[in-house]
């Protein structure tokens, strides 16, 4: 696919009884890339994966998938792990899997031994030929995601693909999406979860309300708010007055506070002069989970202007 878009919507617009669950959503994924879609919970995510896939047609708005206008015309290069889980309780994890190349036109006996390669290099080896109801949930939903896979797409969707994995399968999993990219597929994912968003994303769009609040990098996102400090003085009795308006008293004497635009320096210099001293200092980057709810608060706050 070169450098050219996996994915492109434009002006995407869903109402359900009246009401705008999707408002506008533009959405632009580079191939080759781990792109999440990160918002709260009703913000309009699985409507917007749904009509990028053609499940459900947009009441306004364009789509263009793997170049195809029509996102089912791509349908055999696209691989999607809906909200709902669900694979027939009696058939064996790796017919399982091979049933759903099948549906992509991947033969079954080729379905049936990729399904069980991808099972061991999973860390599922053990259970290939259980049959799917007497696997955890977790291991269930990991055998789902590989039959989508199984076919190798051009294109993955995974909606909400972490929700109900321990940490354990949420490792395996996270593990699955990085070699899908190293094998040159795209990965659209949904999450609310941000510690996986920020491991993982190359870039990400933050949809709250129906509505995209922000696309860019996890650094992008990251930089949206400013530094925070940890100052720790070696004599705290006094030393608020000279620090920002914000600082707090966290455990131990030490204060949590906003590095002011003009940096940390002028800081520590009246501190110092202050003869306070300092014996600790820690200068930390807000995590994405910080700056989602940073976006998403605010946009709250607008709404109610
Ligand atoms: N088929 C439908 N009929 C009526 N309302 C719907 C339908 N699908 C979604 N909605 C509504 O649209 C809004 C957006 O739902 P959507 O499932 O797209 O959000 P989401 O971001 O995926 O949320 P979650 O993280 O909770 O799954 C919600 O208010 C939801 O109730």
């Amino acid at each position: 696919m070169g450098d050219r878009l996996a994915l492109h919507a434009a002006g995407l617009v869903k109402s359900f009884g009246g009401r705008r669950a999707v408002d506008g959503v533009d959405l632009s994924v580079p191939s080759n890339m781990i792109y999440g879609v990160l918002g709260p919970n009703g913000a309009g995510k699985t409507t917007t994966l749904r009509m990028l896939l053609g499940i459900i047609d947009p009441d306004q708005g364009d789509r263009t998938v793997l170049g195809c206008q029509q996102p089912r015309d791509a349908g055999d290069r696209i691989g999607y792990l809906p909200e709902e889980r669900g694979l027939y309780p009696a058939m064996k994890a790796r017919e399982a899997i091979a049933f759903m190349g099948a549906l992509r036109g991947l033969p079954w006996q080729l379905g049936r031994s990729r399904g069980a390669e991808m099972m061991e290099a999973a860390g599922l080896g053990h259970v290939v030929d259980e049959k799917i109801r007497k696997l955890s949930k977790g291991m269930a939903q990991l055998v789902q995601l590989l039959g989508s896979l199984v076919h190798q797409p051009d294109l993955l969707v995974l909606d909400e693909p972490f929700s109900g994995l321990d940490p354990v399968n949420q490792e395996r999993l996270e593990k699955i999406v990085f070699a899908e990219r190293d094998r040159g597929a795209t990965v659209l994912f949904s999450t609310h979860v941000m510690a996986h968003a920020q491991r993982l994303c190359d870039r990400l769009a933050i949809i709250n309300r129906g509505r995209r609040r922000f696309e860019g990098t996890v650094d992008d996102a990251r930089s949206t708010l400013p530094m925070r400090a940890h100052l720790v003085p070696r004599d705290p009795d006094g030393v608020q007055t000279l620090l920002p308006p914000d600082a707090v008293e966290a455990a131990g004497g030490g204060f949590d506070f906003t590095v002011p635009p003009e940096g940390i320096e002028p800081v520590l210099a009246r501190v110092i002069e202050g003869g306070h001293g300092v014996a600790g200092l820690s200068v930390e980057r807000p995590s994405l989970h910080d700056a989602f709810v940073s976006i998403v608060g605010q946009d709250g706050r607008e709404m109610h202007r």
